[in-house]
């Protein structure tokens, strides 16, 4: 039976008269890794820090294994909570060695005992070689991984990352994602990160929270947000494409300028009513033989493929992720195909 770790229930936070957590619930269940989405100054960091028990809160409570460790009459210290933190600045120690680095929260453990557990996990993170250097002799991918290493040492019973790659290139970047995706499974550690970066986010979380101005807009997994976002935010949010105008012309048909669009959607909208289509860049086909034409007022070539801007008829504009040997130029018209495959449709505001 899955065990929940962490509980987030209605909390709320401010600084001075500025709420900049509003009413938010989270739940993550033990080996799973959570991830909070969003802009910068959504207050991610914040969610962290009220976790860790630096920060209080005003309403509501946090429940760690279901003991209350913060409530609006009560903070456990941030060193009784049993959480492991990593920060994105790496915060090692640059005068200890990397085994010293990792050994250091070690409390309470003989000299064996401490080489055992050190060695342990500098190999779950593939750095036992490097244990006798100092941080500046290592790279700042394998910095983060020491990070890693030593806050898990202690065997938190949650880990919480800040942005905890974003001081790496991009191609590390994404290895550093994927590599640490694997560390965290490998070692069945629960886990919540915060990142602005939604493919970090789908790369490394089982769920991720997409917030906005405090509050938690949708919690579900990357594919569920991506194809059933829960609102025009969320839509826009994550992933490409575009909220297409369309009237609703009976139930599961929507006219739009890409022509009539069919499919089940959730909402029970009267004939005639005004609608907006999330169209996906993946949902639209290039096709010249098709009698819908649309004319590219921009493109993104991205190597595999191009992410072509078009305006359609209607004057609405769509994208389409076309593979990249299909190669237009900016006024030419194009033919295109829907290939919608589930209608994702909000009121038009
Ligand atoms: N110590 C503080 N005192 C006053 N206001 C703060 C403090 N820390 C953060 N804020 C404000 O609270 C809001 C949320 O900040 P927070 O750092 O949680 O956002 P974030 O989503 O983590 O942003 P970023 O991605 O830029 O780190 C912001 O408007 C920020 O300016």
């Amino acid at each position: 039976m899955s065990q929940t770790v962490l509980e987030l229930n209605g909390i709320s936070q401010a600084y001075g008269s500025q709420l900049v957590v509003d009413n938010l619930f989270l739940r993550l269940e033990k080996g799973r890794i959570g991830c909070l989405l969003g802009a910068s100054g959504c207050g991610k960091t914040t969610v962290l820090r009220t976790i860790s028990g630096f920060e209080s809160v005003l309403t509501g409570d946090i429940r760690l294994n279901g003991r209350i460790v913060s409530s609006p009459s009560l903070t456990l210290p941030p060193a009784k909570r049993g959480i492991g933190m990593v920060f994105q600045d790496y915060a090692l120690f640059p005068h200890l060695r990397i085994f010293d680095n990792v050994a250091f929260g070690l409390r309470g453990l003989s000299r064996a005992e401490k080489i055992v557990r050190v060695h342990e996990l500098l190999e779950l993170v593939g750095l036992k070689q490097e244990q006798h250097k100092y941080p500046h002799e290592i790279s700042g991918g394998q910095q983060q991984r020491v990070a890693l290493a030593r806050a898990l040492a202690p065997r938190p019973d949650l880990l919480l990352l800040d942005e905890p790659f974003s001081n790496l290139d991009v191609t590390l970047r994404e290895r550093l994602s994927l590599e640490v995706r694997d560390i965290l499974k490998a070692y069945g550690a629960t886990a919540l990160f915060v990142t602005h970066n939604q493919q970090e986010a789908f790369a490394v979380a089982d769920e991720i929270g997409v917030m906005s101005a405090g509050r938690m807009l949708q919690w579900a997994g990357a594919h569920e947000l991506y194809h059933q976002p829960a609102d025009t935010f969320v839509a826009r949010f994550v992933g490409e494409g575009v909220l297409l105008p369309g009237v609703v012309r009976a139930r599961g048909e929507v006219e739009t300028g890409l022509g009539v669009l069919k499919g089940d959607f959730k909402e029970d909208f009267g004939g005639g009513a005004a609608v907006s289509v999330l169209v996906r860049p993946e949902d639209l086909v290039h096709d010249d033989d098709w009698p819908v034409k649309a004319e590219v007022v921009r493109r993104n070539f991205r190597g595999a493929s191009i992410l072509y801007t078009l305006r359609l008829s209607s004057g609405d504009l769509v994208q389409a992720q076309v593979p990249s040997h299909c190669n237009h130029v900016i006024g030419e018209r194009i033919g295109i195909r829907s290939d919608v495959r589930h209608l994702v449709v909000f009121p038009r505001t």
